[in-house]
């Protein structure tokens, strides 16, 4: 009989998921990546098994890894850049000049600064759409992150349009399911006021033709609606519809300015939606119906979008947003309540970026994605109930340790496989080159 090799991680609680919360010490058997058993207190192992890695974190408690739906992350470059501004003066006035500067460098130390603070934040799995996609796919792999990752395309010109597709194709057969499957690839067309909808078309005969699917930014702000209306006579839902969008798996970040039948779009053709409740409030975009587009049966996760809208990557903020924002708005204090809100940001967003069923929970079955949290922290007392600590009290400064596919990826805070210093050395050096 084959020896087989486990990791056992042993922790004081655990949060399975936003159902299932074990209050006394549990242990998980992983093994290949994936959780294979779950038990209450210290695990025994069985005749013939080795036991290779034994994590006893008695003063942890487990979550699932936070799954963030919506970003760019080398634009934490950008961090700071530009404030206070609108969308489309803050894309065209600042952040697009800016980026027309970006080096392949910029990309890949932007990109591990990126997974840095994610990772270090309890964020196992994010998004990106962005451009020179290989370096950061480079950093990604380095880095120990499960990334879902797109090439950004606009198709303002011919060459553009041509260039994109190509730098797409690579991509795909570049980096898709690389990494033992940790880094996933989906087509990026940016949004219908940068991609004309004969592009979009394009893009989704592409995505069909090699299997993959689409993330794209729709209806974020009222004068991106009311422009598409005037041009089209139709909402960028309905033309990413008829654009055949729809027929591919797609994420779709924002949709704030969307109507009952947008919704119902969505809802029949299984459109996956991102809210990213901090930009759009920091871009003066505004607050999308979440509680509507739930009703409805739209899985919507949760994003940060880039560093520059936003302007930190921290998913707890994120989700402690995403239950208190919508209560206010529509004075009703039981809107999105705390499971619902933990569910967006771990189980519901990990199905919104197209990760396999089992994903963003701590299921037998599931992949290990496990964030440990200081079962000491203040934040975790007197602990009346650890679902609501975890989504109403405890911070990014709570994480300590960061499993991904079973892998120990940050200790006691400290990314295992990123030189920080290194990182702020380069970055600081870069930000002067993007200043001048
Ligand atoms: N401009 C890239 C293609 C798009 S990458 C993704 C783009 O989305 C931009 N972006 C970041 N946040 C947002 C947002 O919230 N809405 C729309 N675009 C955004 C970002 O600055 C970047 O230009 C190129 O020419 O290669
Ligand atoms: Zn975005």
């Amino acid at each position: 009989m084959t020896e087989s090799k486990v990791t056992v991680i042993e922790v004081g609680q655990a949060v399975i998921d936003a159902d299932t919360v074990y209050t006394e010490p549990v242990h998980f058997v992983v093994e290949g990546g994936i959780i294979r058993e779950i038990g209450v207190g210290s695990y025994v192992p069985k005749p013939g098994q080795r036991v290779e890695r034994w994590l006893r974190k008695g003063d942890r408690v487990a979550i699932p890894g936070l799954v963030n739906t919506h970003g760019h992350a080398a634009m934490t470059l950008l961090r700071g850049a530009g404030d206070d501004m609108p969308l489309m003066s803050w894309l065209h006035d600042r952040i697009f000049p800016i980026e027309a500067r970006l080096t392949e460098e910029c990309i890949y130390w932007g990109t591990l600064l990126a997974t840095w603070e994610m990772l270090t934040s309890g964020t196992t799995t994010y998004t990106d759409m962005y451009m020179m996609m290989d370096r950061a796919a480079q950093a990604v792999a380095e880095s120990g992150m499960r990334g879902v990752l797109s090439v950004g395309v606009v198709g303002l010109d011919d060459t553009g349009r041509e260039n994109g597709i190509r730098r797409s194709r690579d991509f795909v057969a570049n980096w898709h399911q690389a990494c033992e499957g940790r880094i996933q690839v989906t087509l990026g067309p940016h949004a219908p006021y940068t991609c004309p909808e004969d592009y979009l078309h394009d893009i989704a005969e592409l995505a069909s033709e090699l299997g993959v699917g689409l993330q794209i930014h729709l209806s974020e702000t009222r004068v991106e609606v009311d422009d598409c209306l005037a041009n089209s006579g139709l909402t960028p839902i309905a033309l990413a519809e008829r654009a055949g969008l729809f027929q591919i798996p797609t994420l779709a970040a924002h949709c704030v300015h969307v109507t009952d039948d947008d919704i119902e779009i969505m809802r029949v053709h299984g459109v996956h939606v991102a809210h990213n409740p901090q930009s759009n409030l920091k871009l003066g975009s505004g607050v999308a119906p979440l509680p509507r587009m739930l009703e409805r049966g739209l899985t919507v996760g949760l994003g940060t979008d880039g560093a520059a809208s936003n302007n930190n990557l921290d998913m707890f903020e994120e989700m402690r947003l995403a239950a208190t924002l919508h209560k206010g708005i529509h004075e009703d204090a039981q809107c999105v309540n705390a499971a619902t809100a933990f569910r967006m940001a771990t189980e519901m967003g990990a199905t919104a970026c197209f990760q396999p069923h089992g994903a963003g929970v701590l299921r037998v079955g599931s992949p290990c994605d496990m964030v440990l949290l200081d079962g000491k922290s203040p934040r975790m007392l007197p602990q009346h109930n650890l679902l609501s600590d975890v989504v109403y009290a405890v911070g990014a400064d709570d994480v300590r340790d960061v499993i991904v596919a079973g892998e120990l990826v940050v200790q006691n805070g400290e990314p295992l496989a990123i030189d920080t210093e290194r990182v702020a050395y380069e970055v600081n050096r870069l930000r002067s080159l993007l200043q001048a």
